[in-house]
């Protein structure tokens, strides 16, 4: 029997309130990384396709569900994946979609990687995540511009309408960002002020992965 020990696996956890510039940051590093460790080495998993499957529930239920409350999201499903991932195993990550707030289909077949980015806004409220992390960033944006840029991403890419983004955001994003989000900040290692183009944040964390990996 092998005895190969599989290599390491760096989880980098960028948490902060929906469009703070999460997925920004997490781009940017990727991309940027992408030359020194080569792509195939680091790649980004988000925790939106770890929301529980509704595909049970008929769309009217499904548009009332609590998405900022931490029971929206399948985390025994999210911990194994990590686990198999950095034991060396491949992981099948389910795809999600935002118009029929349920899971689609297809998978994406996901291989171990030296580094992997994971981007969401409740990663650092749960115990068992945070103990599958190596590096945690909370990205501080202030709550109006992040509203701003929610309202026109999901109306651009999410395809709501004006009135369903104010109305959740009224009774859910902001309630559990205060209930849940901001207080787990305390988790956080590094807090990235203004959101996804504080290039000083962006080559801190790339020096720190590159450290974390033992190269600089
Ligand atoms: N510092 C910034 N300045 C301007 N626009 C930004 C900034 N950070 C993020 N954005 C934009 O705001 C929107 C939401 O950002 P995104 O990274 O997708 O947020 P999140 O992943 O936290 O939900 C995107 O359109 C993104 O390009
Ligand atoms: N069916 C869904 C699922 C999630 N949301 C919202 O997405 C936000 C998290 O994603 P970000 O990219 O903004 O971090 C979260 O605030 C949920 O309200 C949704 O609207 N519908």
């Amino acid at each position: 029997m092998s005895t190969l020990s599989p290599m390491p696996c760096i989880i980098i956890a960028v948490a902060g309130a929906s469009a703070s510039g999460k997925s920004l940051i997490a781009s940017t590093v990727h991309r940027e990384l992408c030359d020194e460790l080569g792509c195939e080495e680091i790649g980004i998993i988000s925790e939106d396709c770890y929301y529980k499957d509704q595909s049970h529930l008929d769309f009217a239920t499904r548009v009332q569900t609590n998405y900022d409350h931490p029971n929206s999201m399948d985390r025994d499903l999210l911990i194994r994946h990590l686990k198999a991932l950095k034991a060396g195993q491949a992981v099948d990550i389910p795809k999600y979609s935002y118009v029929e707030h349920t899971r689609m289909q297809e998978v994406t077949h996901f291989e171990p990687k030296k580094v992997i980015i994971l981007e969401g806004i409740l990663l650092l409220t749960d115990e068992r995540v945070r103990n599958e992390i190596s590096l945690s960033l909370f990205v501080d944006a202030p709550l109006d511009i992040c509203f701003i840029r929610r309202l026109k991403r999901d109306m651009q890419e999410r395809g709501r309408s004006m009135e369903s983004v104010i109305e959740q955001y009224r009774k859910t994003v902001r309630p559990m960002f205060l209930q849940f989000i901001e207080p787990s900040k305390q988790y956080a290692d590094i807090i990235i002020p203004r959101g996804g183009k504080n290039r000083i944040a962006i080559n801190m964390l790339k020096a720190q992965i590159l450290h974390l990996l033992g190269k600089k």
